[in-house]
Formats: structure tokens, sequence, C-alpha cells
């Protein structure tokens, strides 16, 4: 085939010559289009800017001029502009990922939960794993110089040392290999030591005062708090580990390469600070250029994984709304928001190929070109200035000399595979720039969900803001454009007072939208109380503010501790959540069996207690230790009573009941109301039932204006 290619070629070509055509000026001229290509396409970036640059700068005339108009504005419009400068503002403020003093930070700040203490498992595993690196590099060295004396005594025709050193040869090769492959092995152990370190540390914060629901509630600077949890955790580990390799072995096997060539060239009697110097000012030369013609791979990195991040998240969407969205028929939307993702991921990946492939062009350029050529010259130049060769060549004696052939073809050989060992060494440690990069990419990404979780437990969040002190009336206080929660919680730890009180406390959503400026209750033990009101009235967000879940912007909360060993409140949703687990753990929730026993609750309590709610039968239907999706398996009554049962279980000061029985039976219903009463729960009932009116002696009524009233129920009236 290759015969038959070149003679086509060789024809082709005859055929120019023939009609007068220089095949050299062809090949001049495809060079310099694929160089003017090439110029084109890396200036092409920087005139793009600039252009959008002026096209900026008139666009901002023109709004200068227009001003005038823009003043006569409805509020309306005004609001709107005011919006997307504060957005701006805060795209501004959000710093792009880079080789920068911040990575830095952040980095040492993972290193540090990394590699908690001097003398760990981690230390211990980076010590072996170092100790491996270094020996590979002497295997290197030692496995160069042997293939030097093996050409050596080819040269020289010795049988008998050519048959003993490729014995030795083979016998290295045993450690070599064992060597390689616990290298390997140690990276992978320590990324996932590192992984487990970062992980424990994440789960600990992210169950710390609720961190999981405030994140994404009230905070709007993680999008995909389970991405980051699981793949960008999982990625930052074993880059670092990677890294850690490729950065150190490098270097070992630049500085003891470079000592062992200096050695062979001070054997060969030649100058031993030429080559190097050489080497040294190519290599730094060409990683200059490269660093400023590599793209931003942290940057893109980053946006990559946010995007990876959305596509699984509306994925995990449809996973659990699965039997909404079938009933509904939504999958082509579904399907439209789904492509959406994908096709907004691809376009970043193809972002970043296409900036690929013109950066790796230009390394591969300097690394396998430029660097052989060095290369070529760095081993070259001890056999041709060695001082016992004439300038005209080797001299009589060295021809007839063939020991200093011999010995010349060893240095050569030996040189040249320490070369190649360090040229590949010096690639590593330029194709690491990238890796590092990169890693600066998810170190953003790891730190800055490190630091949210740790501002969100505190209490502090941040969320782009559309509201002010203004809109807001003076009610919320905003310090940088942030709302601040002054309003107080205080625990009392009385048993005797057990009440629940709220001074002028404002129901604030997280948007800052102001549901109800004051509110001012005193809740006792044995006041059962009624909460009704408009949809989107402030139901819910009473309960969401007494379980400490909203912050409080104003005012004072008095709370009772929790106090012999029941709950001070325990609440139920209108929409049960159901754990994965047993049957009863579904009843214990969120106990766990441990704490069942230690409560000495026996599971004859536990038939008692599903009987009040009309459940026992699935009892005598499963065991208690029966697992399932508890989710899928129990209709929407069902969930709720298992819900109810839960209360019945943990017996609270308070229940929040927030619309939980709507799907249960009313005559179920009255007896759950009914026992709960005589079990001493206080009850803090949202409903639309008017049925359940008679179980309480109060009520708060939300007008969904803002106003509200709290007074005796006159269940006759
Ligand atoms: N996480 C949230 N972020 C922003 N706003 C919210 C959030 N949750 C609720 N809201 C808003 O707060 C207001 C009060 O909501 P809430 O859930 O308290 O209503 P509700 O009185 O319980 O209504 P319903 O009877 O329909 O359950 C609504 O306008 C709602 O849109």
């Amino acid at each position: 085939m290759p015969a038959v290619v070149s003679k086509l070629l060789a024809d082709a070509v005859d055929t120019y010559e023939r009609r007068g055509n220089n095949v050299k000026v062809i090949s001049k001229t495809i060079l310099s289009t694929a160089m003017i290509a090439y110029v084109v396409k890396i200036s092409y970036p920087y005139i793009k800017k600039r252009l959008k640059q002026k096209k900026s700068s008139i666009n901002n005339d023109n709004a200068n001029n227009n001003n005038n108009i823009k003043k006569t504005k409805s509020k309306f419009g005004k609001n709107e502009d005011e919006k997307e400068v504060k957005l701006k503002i805060v795209q501004r403020k959000i710093k792009q990922p880079g080789l920068n003093l911040e990575f830095v930070l952040q980095l040492k700040h993972l290193v540090e939960i990394m590699i908690p203490r001097l003398v760990c498992r981690e230390t211990g595993l980076l010590g072996v794993h170092t100790l491996c690196l270094i020996s590979r590099t002497f295997l290197s060295i030692y496995v160069a110089a042997m293939e030097g004396a093996i050409v050596k005594y080819i040269v020289r025709k010795d049988v008998k040392n050519f048959i003993w050193m490729l014995m030795k040869w083979f016998g290295i090769a045993i450690p070599a290999t064992f060597i390689n492959s616990m290298i390997r092995y140690l990276e992978n152990k320590l990324a996932l030591a590192f992984r487990t370190r970062l992980v424990e540390h994440a789960y600990k914060q992210y169950f710390t005062n609720q961190t999981y629901y405030k994140v994404s509630n009230l905070d709007g600077r993680i999008q995909n708090a389970d991405h980051l949890l699981t793949e960008d955790i999982s990625i930052f580990a074993s880059s670092v580990a990677h890294l850690y390799s490729h950065l150190t072995k490098p270097c070992f096997d630049l500085m003891l390469i470079g000592l062992s060539l200096a050695h062979s060239s001070y054997k060969m009697k030649a100058n031993i600070v030429n080559g190097p110097l050489l080497g040294f000012f190519v290599i730094s030369t060409t990683a200059h250029i490269m660093r400023i013609v590599s793209p931003k791979f942290g940057q893109l990195v980053s946006e990559e994984a946010n995007r990876n991040g959305y596509l699984r998240h509306i994925h995990s969407r449809i996973i659990t709304n699965a039997e909404e969205i079938a009933f509904y028929g939504g999958h082509k939307v579904e399907h439209l928001q789904l492509s959406d993702a994908y096709s907004r991921l691809c376009r970043q990946m193809n972002k970043i190929y296409s900036q690929k492939l013109w950066f790796v062009m230009v390394e591969q350029f300097f690394m396998k070109y430029v660097w052989s050529g060095t290369g070529m010259v760095m081993v070259s130049l001890p056999i041709l200035t060695t001082s016992n060769l004439s300038k005209d060549g080797p001299s009589n004696e060295d021809n007839n000399n063939g020991s200093r052939v011999s010995e010349r073809t060893q240095y050569f050989t030996t040189a040249r595979n320490l070369l190649i060992s360090g040229a590949d060494a010096v690639e590593r440690l330029m194709s690491s720039y990238k890796e590092i990069v990169a890693l600066a990419g998810y170190t953003s990404r790891v730190s800055g969900m490190f630091q949210v979780f740790d501002d969100v437990s505190i209490g502090v969040y941040k969320k782009t803001m559309v509201a002010d002190e203004t809109t807001t009336q003076g009610i919320i206080e905003f310090r940088n454009g942030q709302p601040v929660a002054k309003g107080k919680v205080i625990y009392i730890d009385d048993l005797e007072n057990m009440s629940i009180i709220l001074k002028d406390v404002p129901v604030v959503t997280p948007n800052c939208d102001i549901v109800v400026p004051k509110l001012t209750l005193k809740i006792e033990p044995g006041m059962h109380l009624l909460i009704t009101g408009p949809n989107g009235c402030g139901k819910s967000s009473l309960f969401r503010i007494l379980s400490g879940l909203w912050p409080i912007y104003d005012g004072e909360l008095y709370l009772p501790k929790s106090c012999e060993n029941k709950p001070c409140m325990f609440y139920i949703p209108q929409r049960p959540y159901m754990s994965i687990g047993s049957l009863r753990e579904q009843i214990i929730y969120p106990d766990t069996l441990e704490d069942m026993m230690n409560k000495q609750i026996s599971e004859d309590k536990l038939r008692e207690i599903l009987k009040i709610v009309s459940l026992d039968y699935i009892a005598t239907r499963d065991s208690f230790d029966e697992i399932r999706d508890w989710k899928d398996t129990l209709s929407g009554g069902e969930k709720q009573r298992m819900a109810i049962a839960r209360l019945f279980y943990h017996k609270p000061h308070y229940a929040l009941l927030d619309e939980c029985t709507s799907a249960v039976s009313i005559d179920v219903e009255s007896s759950i109301y009914e026992t709960a009463k005589n079990m001493g729960i206080t009850l803090l009932t949202i409903t639309h039932r008017p049925t359940l009116w008679k179980f309480h002696t109060k009520i708060l009524k939300f007008d969904g204006m803002g106003g509200w009233v709290f007074e005796t129920l006159n269940n006759d009236s």
C-alpha cells in the first residue's frame, strides 16, 4: 500500500513538473497558507474582543444620550433598570477561577482538610508514594545506563558481557514493574483517602443547622449541591493525588537525570554548562509562550461542571416526579428541557475541544520538535566539543581504537535515553500546567461550596436581591445589598413556662417579600390554635419561622427548649416524606432503631400507634423489618396517616399540622385529633376543613394583605 501511494505521488509530482510547476513552490504555498490560517485563528479572539469593546462603547454613548428619556419612564421601568444594574454588579463580583492568590489560599484550606495532622493515614500514604516515585527515577537512570552498556557490548561484539547485561536487564524489570504498579495503586488510595476526608467534612457541614434546606431555599450561590458533593469532590481529590505524582516525579527525574547527564559529560571531558544552559533557555522560553497562548481552562472546566450538574439535576427531577409527569403527559416539555440542558453542556464541551485543538498544536510543536532538536544538540555537544577530537573530525588514533568508538556509542545511547526521560519529565510538568489550571476550577467549586455551607450554617445568606430598604418599607435592614436577620430567637429553659411567644416578628420570604409586617401572639400549652386564611397568606411560612428554617428579620421569638425526652415541636407537612428503610423506620422517623431501644419503646407499642391511625393491617401484612419503597407502595392517605403515626410515637409538646390530614377520611381524622389532645399535645393546625374547628380553642386569621386577627374560637358561630 505505501508503495502504491508513493508511486501515485511520484506520478503526480512528475505531472506537475512536466507542466512546469515547481513542487517546492506548491509546498511553500501550502505551508504559508497553514501559517496564515493559524495566525488568523490566534489573533481572531483579540480582534473580536476589540470589536465588542468598540460596539459597547458606542452603545454606552447612546445610552447616555437616552438617559433623559429613561428618567421619565414609569416606576416599574425604573425598577427593571435597577434590577439589571444589580444583576450586573453581582455577576462582576463572581470571581473567575484561575491561577492566582485566591486559588493558592483555597487549595491550602482544602489541603488542611485532606491532611488534618502531620501524623495521619494520608501522610503515611504520601510518604510511601514519594519513596516509590524516587525509586522509579533511580531505576529509570539505571535502565538507561544498562541500555548504553548493552549497545557498547554489541558494538564491541562482546557476547559474554552482552548476555550478562541482558539477564540483569530482565532481572531489573521485576522491581521496576512492581514499582510502576505500586505508584498507580498508591495514587488511587490517596485520591480515595482525600475524597473521604472532604466528604466527611462536607456532610458534617451539610447536616448542621439544616444547611441542606437553607442552601437551596435561602441562598442563591449553589445550584446543584448534589453534583458538588459527589462528582466535583471526587474529581478534585483524584486531580490532587494525580498532580502530586505528576509534579514530584518529573522534578526528581529532572534533578537526577541532570546530575547523571553532567556526570556523563564530565566523563567525556566535555563542557557541562553549555548543554543544560541551552536546555534551560529553550524550555523556559517555550513555557512562557505556551502560558501566554493557553486558553483559560480553569474557567472553562468550572462552567462545564456547572452545566453537567444542571443536566443531572433535571434528570433527578424527572425521576422524582415521574408519576406526575406521566399523568400530565408532560414528556414533551421535560424532553425539551433535558435536550436544552444537554445541548448547553455540548456547546461548552465543544468550546473546550476547539480551544484545545490549537493549544495542543502549539504544545506539540514545542514539545515534540523544538525540544527534540534541542536534545539532539545537547547530546551531540559533548561528542562534538570533546577536547581529544580534532576539528577536522576523528583522529587516526580514534579511528583505530574500537573501544573509544564503543564508549562514545555507550555515552550517546545512555545520554539519549536519559534525555528522552528528561524531555518526558518536562512534558509532564508542562501538561501539569493544564491540569493545575483545571484543578483551579474544581478547587474554586469545592472550596466555594464549603464557604457557602459555613456561611449558611451561621445564618449568612447571599442571593441576588431585587428588594431593598425602600421596597420593604424599612421593615428589613440591608447591608451590602443583603438583608440582615436582626430578629432574636430566645430559648426558654423553664418547664413551667412552655409558651411560644412572637413579639413583632415579620413573616418574610427568602426573596424578601413581606407577607405579614408584624405578628405578635402567645401560644400556651393546651391552647389549640387553628390557622386560616387565603392561599399564600403566610400560614406555612409561620411554621417555617417557628421551626427555624427561615431567618427572623425583626422582633423576638421565644421558644421552649426540648425537655422530658420529648421534642418541643413536631411538624407534619401536607406531602408526607417516606424515608429509605423498614416499616419500623417509617414510624419512628427521624429516630433510629438505637434511639427507639433507648426510649424502651416495644414493637407492641408501635402496633398500638398504627391502630390509632388505622394502619394496623400494614403491620399484619408486612413485618416491621420489611424494607420497601414506601413512597410508591403506600397511597396518599396511608402516607399521611403514617406521618401522623410519627406524632404519636414522638409525643411532642406542640404539633405543627400543615393540612396533613387532607387525604384522610373525616372519621379517622376526628379520632386522630381526639387522641392527640388526650395525649397532651398542643395542636397548631392549618386546615381548610370546618370539621376540624371543634378541636381548637383559638384562631389566627390572616387576611392575605398582611393583616391578621388572633382571637378565641367560638365554635357555635
Ligand atoms: N422558598 C420560598 N421562596 C420564596 N418565596 C416563598 C417560598 N416559600 C413560600 N414563598 C412565598 O411566601 C408566601 C407565603 O407562602 P406560604 O407557603 O406560607 O402560603 P400558605 O398561606 O401556606 O398558602 P397555602 O394555603 O396555599 O398553603 C407565598 O407568596 C409564597 O409564594
